[in-house]
């Protein structure tokens, strides 16, 4: 039913431009998201995945048809009414320069202007621990950061009015391998603990395998097709082939390989 959805799209359309130089971006667009599912959204460049995530927040209205977050169209949720339905990681992390960490997570809790400042200041904490980073952290800046600690307190931020949906741009970009694999796991609980409904935008096939309930494809100006990764990634059509059987899809998808090579083949002497 639409009413159990966390997220419903129907029938979108978003354009941008006008009369000869429109360019039509989505058309016709489908989608739903259950209760606990973690959506994956891949598509080429340009196929409007990061578009659809800010329709989702509210920042961008649709040309035609209707984004529905937890039951109401999400253009009319509201700068604050958003924020306690919906949390977004951006793909730079996007943290205020001039705040410390702790201010940063506790914009929008301040944006509110109902909560007395200790509460604030307590609630703040809760959420720099729950990313993994200790009270030692709070009055740092964000140039005193690592891209890992960006990452982890614009996530913090992003869950600050424990919002039940969570939208990921590209959340393990610009991450070594190793950060990559740590941040992947703070999701992985969080998503579990919080009981998260999740939806993120990422090339990371590694990411992407490790963390997808369900994946869709984004091509034609629609949803091309979705189902499991491994559903997905069987599926025949040129994109997908490229995304998911190209070299990077062959090393995300047979990862016991890469730990273990294969002493046979180098030794043909
Ligand atoms: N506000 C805007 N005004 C005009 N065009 C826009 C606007 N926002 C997005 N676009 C265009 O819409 C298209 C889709 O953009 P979007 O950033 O969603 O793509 P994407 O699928 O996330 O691509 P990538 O994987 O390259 O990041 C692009 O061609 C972009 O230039």
């Amino acid at each position: 039913m639409a009413g159990e959805d966390v997220v419903s799209i129907q029938g979108l359309w978003t354009a941008f431009g006008t009369g000869r130089e429109q360019v039509v971006i989505h058309k016709d667009l489908d989608l739903s998201m259950q209760p606990g599912e973690v959506v994956s959204l891949v598509g080429g460049s340009g196929t409007g995945k990061t578009v659809l995530l800010r329709q989702m927040l509210g920042l961008e209205k649709p040309y035609r048809g209707e984004v529905t977050v937890l039951g109401e169209p999400a253009a009319q949720l509201g700068r604050r009414g958003a924020a306690s339905r919906v949390g977004m990681l951006f793909q730079q992390g996007a943290l205020f320069s001039a705040f410390s960490v702790l201010d940063n997570i506790a914009f929008p809790l301040r944006e509110l202007r109902k909560l007395p400042d200790a509460l604030v200041y307590d609630t703040a904490l809760v959420k720099l621990q729950m990313v993994g980073l200790g009270p030692q952290h709070a009055s740092k800046m964000p140039s005193d950061l690592s891209g890992g600690m960006v990452k982890r307190v614009a996530l913090a931020r992003a869950l600050a009015m424990d919002p039940p949906l969570l939208l990921l741009d590209e959340p393990t970009a610009g991450l070594d391998p190793h950060g990559s694999d740590e941040f992947v796991e703070l999701l992985r609980s969080l998503h579990r603990e919080l009981g998260l409904t999740v939806v993120m935008v990422t090339h990371d096939l590694d990411t992407l395998f490790a963390l997808s309930s369900r994946v869709l494809v984004l091509a034609e100006k629609r949803v091309l097709v979705h189902g499991t990764p491994q559903e997905v990634a069987a599926y025949d059509h040129p994109f997908v082939r490229e995304f998911f059987q190209g070299e990077r899809g062959r090393r995300a998808m047979t990862p016991i390989e890469r730990i273990v090579p294969a002493p046979a083949s180098r030794t043909e002497d």
